[in-house]
């Protein structure tokens, strides 16, 4: 569904991504953990399409993101860590135009906005200005914005960011609908290990540009030689990159 390849994108001198491989199936999540400027932004930023990559490729249901964009980006679903929403618009209007956007039939439109806006318990806001929405209800507006066309291929940044504890959950809970009901391709970047443990089928952890372990929890607890919690496996892994040992 979604294949990266020989992945690296450079801004100038800075080598944000440096040579990553991966693919993630239908209906799997894959969860991307790394430090900060990992380069997990940059990646998801090279796989929407809104970035170039320096060299290597990626194929969203095989459509090449530069060679067949607007191919590639009718199978895609994007969440980004800081959304651009229509200050002037409603959340509503905001949701009916993007819907609107993917072709959605009014009745489509209404049925997922309705059911979305409950949900994420924002029908009461529906109606107002997004300029008078708080942090948290931006990006729950965001995310469903992401979701409501039912997308083959769902790339989320830092998805639960800013959210209160009901909607994370209610967030958590869609992210695993849309794999394993609607066949989504999910890859999300996350800093909250509990975010990777609970719905991430696998794990890659990403240092400096570069993938250095990826697997299910056992398999980087094997790779880490610890039964230990996903934050101490991921503590170790990256650890064990940077030339040293836990403890040490
Ligand atoms: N527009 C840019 N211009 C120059 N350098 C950039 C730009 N965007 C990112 N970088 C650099 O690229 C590297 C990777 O950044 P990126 O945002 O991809 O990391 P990240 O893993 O998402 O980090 P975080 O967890 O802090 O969000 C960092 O060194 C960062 O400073």
């Amino acid at each position: 569904m979604l294949k990266v390849s020989n992945l690296h994108k450079s801004y100038g001198s800075i080598v944000a991504v440096d040579g990553i491989d991966f693919e993630i199936k239908s209906g799997e999540i894959l969860g991307f953990l790394g430090p900060n400027g990992a380069g997990k932004t940059t990646t998801i930023k090279v796989c929407s399409g809104m970035l170039i990559p320096t060299q290597g490729s990626v194929t969203l249901c095989d459509y090449d993101i530069i060679k067949e964009p607007t191919e590639a980006k009718r199978q895609l679903g994007y969440v980004p860590d800081d959304p651009f929403l229509y200050e002037k618009l409603t959340g509503r209007q905001f949701l009916e135009f993007v819907g609107e956007v993917y072709n959605l039939s009014p009745k489509q439109r209404q049925q997922r906005i309705e059911k979305m806006l409950l949900d994420f318990e924002l029908e009461e806001k529906a109606d107002e200005l997004i300029e008078t929405y708080s942090r948290g209800m931006r990006r729950k507006i965001a995310l469903i914005a992401g979701i409501i066309h039912n997308p083959n291929i769902l790339l989320l940044d830092e998805p639960t960011l800013g959210l209160d504890a009901v909607s994370a959950k209610k967030a958590k809970d869609i992210i695993k609908h849309m794999a394993y009901k609607e066949n989504t391709a999910v890859l999300l970047t996350t800093h909250i290990m509990e975010i990777a443990e609970q719905i991430c089928d696998r794990i890659a952890v990403i240092s400096k540009g570069k993938l250095v372990a990826i697997g299910t929890l056992e398999e980087l607890q094997q790779k880490a030689k610890t039964k230990a919690t996903l934050e101490e496996v991921f503590v170790n892994i990256t650890q064990q990159e940077a030339g040293k040992k836990v403890g040490e």
